[in-house]
């Protein structure tokens, strides 16, 4: 009877609010003071904070029963409602909601994922250390000291080792571009490190009127520059972060650490409800992408014609108008989700809005997780890595790693450093292609495309599936030491001739977040110190003879070098894009956040089966392919099964990864959610009484 199921459904509909309300007051973190030694804990602070001549932390009527300060952090955590070092708040203890382990679908911010430690992987905590920090002082202060004076300039690091002249470029013999493209959106699901703004929110100028400011770092531009004006400074904010219980500043990660799309729907209950229809389980969409940002203007759109027609696309991450191309993995997610949530639809008509929106969610994560661990990761470390971490996906059927002691938040070594391996592979243009494999327009130098949006809205909407078809056919740079300039010296290029560089910062923010060195690094991953700077045993094993000169040349000894110069200049090991630094730390990041994710799609949770899928289900979502979701979601007629790979033309192996029909591609079998109708009305009914 339509009637009674209507009735039922705003019933549920009820249910879930109150849930969702009850859910939101606890949503809080809280500075407090720790347990009953609190009186000691709090004196050692105070001491500790007047020996560092930062002043008076804990107020002095309050310095017998420690000051609990309960104020809630905002997403930027510059405000004032704390008791702040430097502008940066003290957070002692985080604590989490109150989680509800029955619960089907993990949270938006990640958190209660872990039933003992629900603030594992959410957003908005510490990145994760797994060495001692190396700040100048033991607490916070970059590291600027090198084993003879200080550390040479990051940017005459970059200058020297990362340097390229544009016209010998190499590129991938096989890896195509969409593997940059996946590889950074990727990137952010694990990690954002938001930067320090002034009081009005505006980026800190650095090398300007903010020059004094605590959280500037600025970047000194050596005498021999010969992109940037020789002896100058290049603006460098701190990253937002918090002072933690033992006073050591810690980065905060404001995405989640989980694989689980958290760009897309957003980290938090308040950015999602801004992405979502409430509607069929739908996510807004504007001509089949994005929404508009009414908020702010994360695009730039600086040409006026340009401004007029096109809009600023909205997505669960602010960078995600970064360069079009990134905007257009946002928007192939997005559709996916659409599309499921249809297919769900259409078995099963009674569904709410919010159930339909939740498995629609979780099978697009796990869709996700898959393509991920199934096709990314075989293409960047050696099957021998694979193996020794256990990272190989079953072609059909459940594994189980997961490991409720394991901390998955992303670790410092792995955000500022490790995988940011993919700026090598950043190119010079971005292009367009069509189904005929042919250039709709000409490549465009990259730098004139930074957050602008308009090859996204082009070519009558349909300008992301044309990026798409362009990327993966076109292959990548070299994934080596050497940098592309259209991000090395022209990274965010503006209208003055403003710009960046990218790897400077990548070895500053290193730096900033009191990461140690590369040999440090290397211990952590059981392979040999570096003593001296030959290639000999007991030196640069892992580097050629070459490269080993020029690190010679920038740092005064081996202790000094850079994590990021340090892993990425490596030799490459058999099988892998990587040497054994970069394979080591990478490896074992994507173990872990697979390992301590309850929710993994590979996973059979026997105390709560419903967190995962059935075989059939879980058999149907491991014959996706990236390849089928850009089918399914693009006007594309036909691509190569290997999206990752280019197709043979480029290879020269004919029968290879040849280019097949979209139509070969088998969807989801969304038969295998169909939900008995009386099921779904007895739950309801169970869930009233109870
Ligand atoms: C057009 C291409 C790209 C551009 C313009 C770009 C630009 C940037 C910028 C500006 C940052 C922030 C730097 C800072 O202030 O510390 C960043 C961070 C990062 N990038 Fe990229 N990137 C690109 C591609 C990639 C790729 C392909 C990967 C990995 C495969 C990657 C991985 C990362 C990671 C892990 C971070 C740290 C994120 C965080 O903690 O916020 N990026 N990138
Ligand atoms: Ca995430």
């Amino acid at each position: 009877n339509p009637e009674t199921c209507n009735a039922l459904i705003s019933l549920v509909n009820i249910l879930y609010y109150r849930e969702r309300q009850n859910e939101k007051s606890y949503d809080e973190m809280y500075v407090m003071s720790h347990g009953t030694n609190s009186n000691k804990k709090c004196r050692f602070i105070q001491d500790s904070i007047e020996q560092l001549g930062f002043g008076t932390i804990c107020e002095p009527t309050l310095s017998t029963s420690c000051p609990i300060h309960t104020k809630e952090i905002d997403t930027n955590m510059s405000n004032s409602n704390f008791q702040t070092i430097h502008n940066v708040p003290v957070v002692c203890h985080v604590t989490s909601r109150v989680c509800n382990h029955d619960n089907k679908y993990r949270t938006l911010d990640g958190s209660c994922n872990n039933v003992e430690n629900p603030t594992w992987g959410r957003a908005i905590i510490a990145q994760r250390r797994v060495l001692p920090n190396a700040y100048d002082d033991g607490f916070g202060q970059p590291r600027t000291r090198g084993c003879n004076g200080p550390l040479p300039s990051a940017r005459h690091v970059s200058n020297v080792i990362h340097s390229t002249d544009s016209s010998t470029f190499d590129l991938e013999p096989s890896l195509s571009y969409l593997f940059v493209q996946f590889g950074q959106f990727l990137a952010h699901d694990f990690v954002e490190t938001k930067l320090f703004t002034g009081p009005d929110g505006n980026p800190l100028m650095c090398c300007d009127q903010d020059k004094d400011h605590a959280q500037c770092n600025p970047i000194t531009i050596p005498q021999d520059d010969k992109n940037f004006p020789p002896g100058g400074c290049l603006n460098f904010a701190r990253s937002n972060s918090l002072i933690d219980c033992s006073l050591v500043r810690q980065a905060i990660n404001s995405q989640t650490s989980f694989l689980d799309l958290s760009i897309v729907y957003g980290p938090s209950e308040e950015e999602s409800r801004h992405l979502r229809t409430f509607y069929g389980g739908k996510m807004k969409t504007v001509l089949n992408k994005l929404p508009v940002d009414y908020a702010e203007n994360t695009c730039s759109l600086s040409r006026p014609a340009v401004a007029d027609k096109y809009y600023c696309p909205l997505s669960g991450d602010a960078r995600s108008n970064e360069m079009p191309g990134l905007t257009s993995m946002h928007t192939l997610y997005v559709r996916e989700h659409n599309r499921i949530a249809d297919g769900l639809a259409s078995v099963n008509p009674h569904l709410t809005d919010e159930t339909l929106f939740e498995e629609a969610r979780k099978i697009n994560i796990a869709i996700w997780q898959h393509v991920v661990y199934s096709e990314y990761l075989p293409l960047l470390l050696s099957d021998k890595t694979l193996t020794k971490y256990k990272l190989k996906v079953k072609s059909t059927g459940f594994q189980d790693f997961y490991d409720k002691t394991l901390d998955p938040s992303v670790s410092n070594a792995f955000a500022v450093a490790a995988f940011r391996y993919g700026h090598t592979q950043v190119h010079k243009v971005i292009g367009m292609m069509d189904n005929d494999s042919k250039n709709i327009i000409e490549p465009q130098p990259l730098e004139k495309h930074f957050f602008e949006p308009i090859l996204y809205h082009s070519f009558n909407d349909s300008g992301m599936d044309s990026m798409l078809r362009w990327s993966s056919s076109e292959r990548c740079p070299l994934t080596d030491r050497k940098i592309e300039n259209s991000i090395r010296t022209k990274l965010f290029l503006d209208d003055h001739m403003n710009s960046f560089d990218l790897i400077s910062i990548n070895i500053q923010r290193g730096r900033d977040h009191g990461k140690p060195g590369y040999n440090a690094f290397r211990q952590w991953c059981n392979l040999s110190q570096v003593q001296h700077f030959t290639t000999d045993i007991g030196g640069l094993v892992d580097h050629d003879k070459q490269t080993a000169d020029l690190l010679q040349q920038v740092y005064a000894c081996p202790d000094d070098i850079d994590l990021f110069t340090g892993f990425i200049s490596e030799k490459r090991s058999p099988g892998s894009l990587l040497g054994p630094t970069g394979q080591c730390i990478i490896a074992s990041e994507f173990q872990r956040v697979r390992n301590g994710d309850r929710f993994f799609y590979e996973r059979q949770d026997s105390a709560n089966p419903s967190t995962g899928f059935t075989e059939a289900q879980l058999n149907s979502i491991k014959k996706s392919k990236l390849a089928a979701l850009v089918c399914r979601n693009t006007n594309t007629t036909q691509i190569q099964p290997d999206v990752f790979t280019v197709p043979y033309r480029f290879t020269q192996t004919l029968t290879r990864n040849v280019p097949k029909n979209c139509s070969s591609w088998e969807d989801i079998d969304f038969k295998l959610w169909k939900q008995p109708l009386e099921n779904s009305i007895r739950n309801v009914i169970t869930q009233l009484l109870g």
